[in-house]
């Protein structure tokens, strides 16, 4: 059995070596050449998988360690017979202390307090419905934006406009697909308060940067259109921005390399299932009053400090996520 593995996915090194001939490869070189005669390849959102990649090839199974799956046609995997797993949920924490981190840091800066706020979330999944738990906690006025739970659950989700047009602050975490492509764009935003902060660290489709760039609205990025080339008026004016690191916790990391691991061991028959890195610390979840979280954030996580290196050396960009070091899930 042979499979191609990203080699910036950390903890899967002699994993999969007893069961297979596996080849590490940086994600964005992974060629169709290098897939051939794979059978399986465990990726990141840097590998694009579709017909380019694929035709021709034996592959059975894709491993995503990613939450999200924009980077593959899952459409055209499913007419091939191709397997795509997700490490859905994974990394959800890390993006929540993200948020906190950027919530603090703003609340610093302005000088507001949560309950003189209206925090906006758009998509509550698996990342939003923690930020929303954590958002209510911490005294933030909390409206969601949900239409296919709303759709489901008839759980008193507000439409988006309505959201647009009472918060003080909107954070996006929707997958990338047809529908939220632009999700937030030049009618949206004029929507929005006039000194409204836009935060997104879904991806960077779903916020159309060129009405932004015209909104007059203040933003937060993490993620970006046609990454690692970003926009840099977008990057300059940015009151934070983060290179695509939101859910670079180790305790994220992890998760998504033991899902990626039980995926191939239920597909292959390997006798992995309930294999977790045995170096990874244990993740902490606890509550966290929003006094103790703005004074301690920043000795664990100096997203002010981060955003300064990303905006002296955008050409780092993509170094700057592979020599990440992984931030510690404390709460
Ligand atoms: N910046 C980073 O490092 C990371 C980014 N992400 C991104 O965040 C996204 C969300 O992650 P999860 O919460 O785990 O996903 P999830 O699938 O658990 O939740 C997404 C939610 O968005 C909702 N949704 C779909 N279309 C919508 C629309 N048009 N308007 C409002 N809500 C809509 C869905 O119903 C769902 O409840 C991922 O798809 C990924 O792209 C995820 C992890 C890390
Ligand atoms: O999980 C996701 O979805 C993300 O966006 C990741 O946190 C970024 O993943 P990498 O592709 O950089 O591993």
């Amino acid at each position: 059995m042979k499979i191609v593995a990203d080699s910036a996915i950390p903890f899967l090194r002699d994993v999969l070596e007893p069961f297979a001939e596996v080849r590490y490869l940086p994600g964005a070189d992974i060629s169709a050449a290098d897939v051939r005669d794979a059978d399986a390849l465990v990726i990141r959102t840097r590998t694009r998988c579709g017909a380019a990649l694929l035709e021709g090839s034996r592959v059975r199974m894709i491993a995503t360690a990613t939450i999200g799956f924009d980077h593959i046609d899952t459409a055209w995997c499913a007419a091939h017979g191709i397997e795509v797993s997700t490490a859905a949920g994974c990394n959800a924490r890390g993006v929540l202390q993200w948020v906190g981190a950027v919530l603090a840091d703003l609340s610093r800066r302005q000088g507001w307090q949560p309950a003189q706020r209206t925090l906006g979330i758009v998509g509550v999944g698996h990342v939003g419905s923690l930020v929303r738990r954590y958002a209510e906690a911490w005294g933030f006025r909390v409206l969601c934006c949900d239409p296919p739970r709303e759709e489901r659950e008839r759980c008193g989700f507000l439409p988006l406009g309505e959201v647009a047009r009472e918060a003080d602050l909107i954070t996006f975490h929707t997958p990338l697909d047809a529908t939220t492509h632009h999700l937030a764009d030049a009618a949206l935003l004029a929507r929005t308060k006039p000194r409204a902060v836009i935060i997104n660290s879904s991806r960077g489709e779903v916020v159309d940067g060129e009405a932004l760039k015209a909104s007059g609205r203040e933003w937060v990025l993490d993620v970006w259109e046609h990454e690692p080339h970003i926009d840099r008026e977008l990057l300059g004016k940015a009151l934070l921005a983060t290179p695509h690191i939101a859910g670079y916790s180790e305790q994220g990391k992890a998760n998504a390399t033991a899902l990626s691991v039980a995926a191939l061991a239920r597909r292959f028959g390997l006798p992995l299932a309930g294999w977790y890195p045995p170096q990874a610390a244990a993740s902490s979840p606890r509550p966290i009053a929003w006094q103790e979280l703005c004074d301690t954030v920043r000795g664990i996580y100096d997203i002010g400090a981060e955003s300064r290196r990303l905006k002296a050396h955008p050409e780092d960009f993509e170094a700057l996520r592979d020599g990440y070091a992984y931030r510690r899930e404390y709460f």
